[in-house]
């Protein structure tokens, strides 16, 4: 069975692994295997110290084996000695259990959660047992009554009334303790799996999809809102329910007793193959939920594009990967099978419910013409048979809900134990100030999720600084690809960057990215005010004067006071044009005084007057005397760099031509060829 991975080479299961299979080199490697049909399988490996580099690649790409079927593995995480343990804090080897969701369900609860746990568990104790010793009391109220023992009646139903109101406080504050640490339980679990994927790399936002993880956001957690809520706490009041009733059972007679017993063992039994197949329905439905919210936030994001080519049908039935309309054909057809298994199971349990009853009569009409049982005695019986049978369903019912909700954790608890990106783990040093002299050093490139696609090939070269550097080359060349090395997005695969003679990945990169600026192809707006819009990442204090500075400097301050609530007005991504866009996106920058500009494609949503002022903005911004900066502008728009100091031409990711405009023009080559064409197109 041959098995395919991204970036190892093809590998032939069962026939033996070996170190030299790996693409870089093995000090140890230790393989098991179980039965494929059961798809673990498991490699241990470390590399030598000198290979450090390679083995946190291996870790950020989250190098793994796609086993047959698409189910993926992933070979682990790198530790502080560099070595690479197979699932050591990532996705567990095994599904997990519901001990381990309940144990990682109470460490996240803490503080007063924890508080309401105890009392809603002492509520919960304090209430079982009133509640389980009412059908004594009852039983015994009425044969003191039939018997006129008016005394011990009344004592009794003082006792029993006394039982019911102090259930009914008890289960009222049970509920609400235990409600409350399930509020808590969702808003620790969201926020810690919120703040777990926002520390990713960049690598694992292009492997997943937003649906998938809004999916686990919402729906994963509110499911297992239930374990806290719902199910743990409805467990223990059964659990201790049911145990009472079979001691008063046993007290009344043991063979009764133990026919009770019989019919609950049964109705367990049932339940085990009922709650396995729940929690693989479960999971199938996560899974499903998922796919079909990815389907659909995609579409809804390309609504435009749909309206316009018509496709409103089409897109419920798409053929590109599955369409919505197939997800939830599967989603449905699993909700069959569930209600169908669940149509057995409640069969089973009504079936041997109403079982009791008839072998209550058998049996304790036998006793009582026996005389071996009273009527009284009899009585409490069907009572606490009625109330065993029934806190076995509960209990079971409950458990299998349980379990649904650990299948829907398992994915949380994955998404949670994944380490941060590196980027947050190590400080880094800081520099006295950023001058701005970038050198790209034999850098080689392959995006993550394209491993044997090399994007960026030997890459030499190196910007002064202050200096004005343009990059150009057709699309798909790699520019994009070489600013976001800069900003450290991604890790070169080989090769080194260096900003003012420091490695870039030495460097502390969040104190980095505070001296660049940057303003993309595609800026979006978050939905807040203009204001806060602009001063968005800025570390420094500004005031709104610096703010309207900067948006008079990109040429958008006009527009901004032109709308009602000025620089309050809070925007909306769609309700902007892309001009207009562009230019908050480069006030933003500005505001900044960064160090380091880079403008990929910056200019290019702006109509021609608004394009000739921004540039000369940037231009300014470049030759201040007292603010001078390193430019590097990516634009395809060759008129519009003409004037920088240098210009780097890429080539299928290589750089093939470098020199200023006019040397470039005489050499003749591809920037002279680019040049050529865009001046006749406009000729
Ligand atoms: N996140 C990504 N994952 C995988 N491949 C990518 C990713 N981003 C870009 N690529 C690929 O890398 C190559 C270079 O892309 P890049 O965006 O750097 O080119 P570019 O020269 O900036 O193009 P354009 O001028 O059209 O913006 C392309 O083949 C592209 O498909």
């Amino acid at each position: 069975m041959a098995i395919s991975c991204s970036n190892l080479p093809s590998l032939t299961f069962p026939s033996p692994i070996t170190k030299n299979q790996f693409p870089f080199p093995i000090k140890s490697l230790t393989l098991s295997t179980k039965p494929p049909k059961r798809r673990r399988l498991e490699i241990r490996f470390s590399t030598s110290k000198n290979n450090e580099f390679r083995v946190r690649e291996v870790v950020q790409t989250r190098v793994g084996l796609v086993l047959p079927g698409g189910s993926w593995w992933s070979l682990g995480e790198d530790d502080d000695d560099g070595n690479v343990e197979s699932r050591t804090k990532s996705a567990p080897a095994k599904p997990i259990t519901a001990v381990f969701a309940l144990r990682r369900m109470w460490e996240l609860i803490s503080g007063d959660g924890r508080w309401a746990i105890f009392v809603g568990f002492g509520a919960l104790v304090i209430a079982a047992l009133s509640e389980i010793s009412i059908p004594s009391v009852l039983t015994a109220s009425i044969f003191s009554a039939q018997n006129g023992e008016t005394v011990v009646f009344c004592r009794n139903s003082q006792f029993l009334l006394i039982l019911c109101v102090t259930s009914g406080i008890c289960s009222g504050l049970r509920s609400g303790c235990f409600a409350i640490a399930n509020m808590i339980l969702v808003m620790h679990l969201r926020e810690t799996l919120y703040s777990s994927i926002l520390f990713q790399d960049i690598s694992f936002f292009d492997r997943e999809a937003v649906g998938d993880l809004t999916s686990r956001l919402g729906a994963d957690c509110q499911k297992l809102s239930h374990v806290i809520g719902n199910d743990v706490h409805l467990i223990l009041r059964n659990a201790l329910q049911g145990t009472g009733a079979l001691i008063n059972l046993m007290t009344l007679s043991w063979p009764l007793a133990l026919s009770a017993l019989v019919i609950c063992f049964i109705l367990s039994m049932i339940f085990l193959f009922y709650g396995q197949y729940q929690k693989r329905a479960a999971k199938l439905i996560q899974e499903y939920t998922a796919g079909a919210n990815e389907v659909a936030q995609e579409t809804l994001s390309l609504m435009r594009t749909v309206r316009i080519y018509g496709t409103e049908r089409k897109e419920l039935g798409r053929q590109q990967f599955l369409p919505y309309k197939q997800w939830l054909d599967k989603l449905a057809f699993v909700n069959i099978r569930e209600s169908v298994a669940y149509g057995l199971w409640n069969m089973s349990f009504n079936t041997l419910y109403r079982s009791t009853q008839v072998i209550a009569l058998l049996l304790g009409g036998m006793s009582i013409l026996s005389g071996h049982v009273s009527p009284e005695q009899l009585t409490k019986y069907v009572l606490y048979c009625e109330w065993l049978i029934y806190a076995t369903w509960r209990v079971t019912d409950n458990l299998s809900s349980l379990l649904q909700s650990v299948g829907a954790s398992e994915k949380v608890f994955q998404l949670i134990d994944l380490l941060p990106s590196d980027q947050f783990l190590s400080k880094g040093v800081k520099l006295q100030k950023v001058m701005g002299h970038i050198q790209f050093v034999n850098v080689t490139f392959h995006y993550p999720s394209r491993l044997t696609v090399p994007v960026l090939e030997h890459v030499n070269f190196s910007v002064k600084a202050n200096e004005v550097v343009a990059i150009v080359g057709i699309s798909g060349s790699g520019k994009s690809t070489l600013v976001n090395l800069l900003l450290r997005l991604y890790e070169p695969s080989n090769g080194q960057i260096y900003i003012d003679g420091f490695p870039l990945r030495e460097l502390d990169i969040r104190w980095l990215r505070e001296k660049v600026g940057f303003v993309g192809q595609e800026p979006h707006l978050f939905h807040m005010d203009i204001k806060s819009n602009i001063r968005y990442g800025c570390s420094r204090h500004v005031e709104q004067k610096d703010i309207e500075w900067a948006a008079k400097q990109a040429y958008v301050h006009e527009f901004i006071s032109s709308l009602p609530d000025g620089y309050e007005t809070v925007v909306d991504d769609n309700l902007l044009s892309g001009g207009q866009k562009q230019r908050i996106a480069i006030a933003r920058a500005i505001l900044r005084d960064p160090a380091i500009l880079i403008l990929d494609e910056a200019t290019s949503a702006l109509d021609s007057e608004s394009e000739h002022y921004v540039k000369g903005v940037i231009h300014a911004m470049g030759n201040d005397i007292k603010a001078k900066r390193t430019v590097i502008v990516i634009a395809h728009r060759l008129s519009t760099i003409k004037a920088a100091d240098r210009i780097i031409v890429l080539d299928s990711g290589r750089v093939v031509e470098m020199g200023d405009n006019t040397e470039l023009l005489l050499k003749d080559g591809l920037y002279a060829h680019l040049f050529k064409i865009q001046t006749d197109a406009l000729a």
